[in-house]
């Protein structure tokens, strides 16, 4: 059953999904996950729906997986995590542009999912980062291929290797925003480059997006790849160390 979590609505051919969980910085639950992916899914074939926009409202864009959540998928509960994986392939087989709004923090898998979009807004308080080192992990979601590809090797290494922060004028220069705004303007912006996507002629923007980007069995192979590592780094004892000090962080 949906939770308010994830808010889905359309207008004007546009489905925009909203996280909601700002008590929890929209940190990215396993239903929030299945939610999202099927907001993607069932637009494919809807003639109605021309894109979509992918928004954490004013603030923070997310916290990225719920670590809550890594706690709790060991090795006897590998299936803990698959609504994630699920979601990683709706976007990497996604026939839609995909226009994110980002206003604050964008952490993890909210960073990730930037790079499967097709058009990025970010607020001037926007920043990015992909701490998977910081936690033990490795890269998800095709991550090490269309990090590099994007922005460079040395940028993508200070980011996924050295856990580095960007900023919204780093991540503008790095390539992977578009348009950076003022704090609370971006929803506002990517409903206008929807209406501007809208407009076109829907077959050949569909056409001319498949030929801009990796085929979509390349991304799954790696998105296969990573989440291999990712699933034996989940049990090593470097990550369950680095969950159970952010657990704990207030108890201390
Ligand atoms: C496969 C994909 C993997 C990934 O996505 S890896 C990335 C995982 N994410 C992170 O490492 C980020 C962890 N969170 C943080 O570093 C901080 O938070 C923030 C910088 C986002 C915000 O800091 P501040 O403004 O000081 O808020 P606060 O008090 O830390 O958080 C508010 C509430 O949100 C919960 N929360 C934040 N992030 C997560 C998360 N990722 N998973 C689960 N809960 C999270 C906290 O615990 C707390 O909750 P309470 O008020 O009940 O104590």
């Amino acid at each position: 059953m949906p939770n308010g979590n994830i808010v889905v609505t359309e207008e004007r051919g546009t489905r925009v999904i909203t996280l909601r969980r700002p008590s929890k910085k929209n940190a990215i639950t396993q239903d929030m996950y299945r939610e999202m992916s099927h907001a993607i899914d069932t637009a494919q074939n809807n003639s109605d729906i021309r894109c979509m926009i992918i928004t954490g409202g004013s603030g923070v864009f997310t916290a990225g997986d719920d670590i809550e959540d890594f706690l709790k998928a060991d090795a006897s509960q590998p299936e803990m995590l698959s609504n994630g994986a699920k979601f990683l392939y709706s976007l990497a087989l996604n026939a839609k542009p995909i226009i994110a709004a980002v206003d604050g923090a964008s952490i993890g898998m909210g960073t990730v999912m930037l790079f499967h979009c097709d058009y990025v807004l970010a607020s001037n308080a926007a920043t990015f980062s992909a701490p998977y080192i910081h936690l033990g992990l490795v890269p998800v979601g095709a991550a090490s291929l269309l990090m590099p590809n994007t922005m460079g090797y040395q940028r993508a290494f200070a980011m996924l290797v050295m856990g580095r922060t960007f900023s919204a004028a780093e991540a503008h220069a790095a390539g992977f925003v578009n348009t950076v705004v003022s704090p609370g303007h971006t929803e506002v912006e990517a409903r206008k480059v929807a209406r501007e996507i809208c407009r076109l002629p829907a077959e050949a923007v569909a056409t001319s997006r498949r030929l801009l980007r990796a085929p979509p069995e390349e991304l799954t192979r790696r998105i296969d790849q990573e989440g291999h590592l990712f699933g034996e780094r989940l049990k090593s004892e470097e990550a369950v160390a680095a969950f159970n000090a952010f657990a704990n962080r207030k108890k201390r």
